[in-house]
């Protein structure tokens, strides 16, 4: 007889009621691969009586988490809630205190509180694990803590927000608009409870602190990440970059530089015929290169109720095994502060901007460029409106900084009507 594996669940949603049925389906497969048997003791939600296409009769029920997340009968506790404060991280507390392994997919709590969670874990003899959490069924983290552990991770890029993706390839491939595009993602259950988090970057940059931190062996430093969301790029924007070879995504860049920890998560342009312009519609991709291995390319979804649930039962699975892997894929308190440090790192920009249609205005901004020592490769005045023209640069490499300053002088000279948009082009 196979000793047993209990789970609480908490958050019967989209992922948890994946999680049930996987564990209720595949009960016999798990074993096998396993050699535990695995059983939901309890579970926990806001609404008991809901129809959630999955027989929950056999469970207890618990209505508050912090109690499911200690019972007796409950060995893992599953976090599936969301939300970085409140009910979800104090039963992920609650349950780490009492020794019990925790499994989440919860990245805003821990973008926010993974630093204090990992440690508490091993404060208690427990690990917290997390696939889900970080390009939802892709298993970056598994890949980065065990597979490519034999490497100095240099760089770490992410696709990682399957609504912005949809959103900038339904713009460019369908043809519709911004807000056309956001309803078809909302319909298709992309959308985190509040989009912003989407639009704004901030969910896809919780998922880069989380990454950044596995692969750089960095304290989880989420208020370093620059944040920028895809609100700024317009539809000339991806025409313009499509005219040049790149795609506008909206790209988590990481990398360790001499001056510090870079965590950058913006809309950027990238080559077209590479694997990161290819990417299509809600998918994720992450790509990793490490000083042994090379580039790595790992593309999934990164959303919906199978792959995160697939992601979910791959911790599960390695709790059962016995891996007492801490959280990062080492132990917490050798994670390092890491400097911030502003992407500062030269790349090509392309910046945006409309000007004033009259003598000396071209030339007085790309004055501003030369003089903060940032050079132009290509200049393009396209179109007319009555007093005013839209303009296109794209720079050789600079550090933002430089660009930073020239932006601001450029302002200064009064011929600027609307303010420059400025995406990195990563040369990926
Ligand atoms: N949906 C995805 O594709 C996806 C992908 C990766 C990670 N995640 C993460 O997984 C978690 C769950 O996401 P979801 O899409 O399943 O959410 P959901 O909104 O579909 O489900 C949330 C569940 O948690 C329950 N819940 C929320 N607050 C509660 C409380 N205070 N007490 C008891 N129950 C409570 C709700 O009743 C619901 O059953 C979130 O952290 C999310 O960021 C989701
Ligand atoms: N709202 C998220 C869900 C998965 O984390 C996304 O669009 O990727
Ligand atoms: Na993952």
């Amino acid at each position: 007889m196979s000793q047993l594996l209990r789970l609480g669940i908490a958050g019967l949603g989209t992922v948890g009621t994946g999680v049930v049925k996987i564990v209720r389906q595949k009960a016999p497969l798990l074993t096998e691969r396993s050699g535990r048997s695995i059983e939901i003791s309890a579970v926990s939600a806001r609404t008991r009586d809901k129809d959630r296409g999955v027989n929950l009769s056999s469970y207890a029920w618990e209505d508050d988490p912090v109690a499911l997340a200690t019972r007796e009968d409950v060995d893992v506790f599953v976090e599936l809630m969301g939300g970085s404060d409140g009910p979800a991280k104090a039963a992920v507390e609650a349950a780490l205190k009492a020794g019990k392994d925790v499994v989440t997919a919860n990245k805003a709590m821990l973008a926010h509180h993974g630093q204090a969670l990992a440690a508490l874990a091993e404060a208690h003899g427990a690990v917290l694990r997390f696939e889900a959490a970080v390009a939802g069924g892709i298993p970056v983290i598994k890949a980065l803590t065990e597979g490519l552990a034999g490497n100095d991770i240099e760089r770490v890029m992410g696709v990682m927000n399957g609504t912005c993706n949809y959103i900038l390839t339904r713009m460019e491939d369908g043809g519709l608009t911004y807000d056309e595009a956001f309803a078809e993602a909302d319909a298709l259950g992309f959308l985190e409870a509040d989009p912003q988090l989407d639009v704004g970057g901030i969910d896809a940059g919780h998922k880069l602190s989380l990454l950044s931190s596995i692969a750089f062996g960095t304290q989880v430093n989420f208020d370093a990440v620059e944040l920028e969301g895809i609100g700024s790029v317009t539809i000339e924007d991806i025409r313009q970059a499509a005219d040049m070879g790149f795609r506008i995504k909206l790209l988590g860049v990481a990398r360790m530089t001499g001056r510090g920890l870079e965590q950058s998560m913006a809309p950027c342009l990238v080559p077209a015929n590479s694997p990161l312009g290819q990417l299509q519609g809600g998918t994720n991709m992450v790509v990793i290169e490490g000083d042994q291995v090379g580039q790595i390319v790992m593309r999934g979804a990164g959303a919906g109720e199978g792959p995160t649930a697939s992601a979910v039962m791959g911790d599960v699975m390695d709790v059962a095994r016995g891996l007492r892997v801490s959280t990062f894929g080492r132990p917490a308190a050798s994670l390092v502060e890491a400097v911030p440090a502003r992407a500062s790192t030269p790349a090509p920009y392309y910046l945006r901007m409309t000007l004033a249609d009259k003598p000396g205005a071209l030339a007085k901004v790309a004055t501003a460029l030369g003089e903060a020592g940032v050079s132009i490769n290509r200049m393009r005045q396209y179109g007319h409106n009555d007093d005013s023209a839209p303009v296109l640069i794209v720079t050789h490499k600079t550090t933002r900084n430089a660009l930073d300053q020239a932006l601001a002088a450029m302002e200064a000279t009064g011929v600027v009507i609307t303010a420059p948009v400025a995406l990195r082009i990563e040369e990926v």
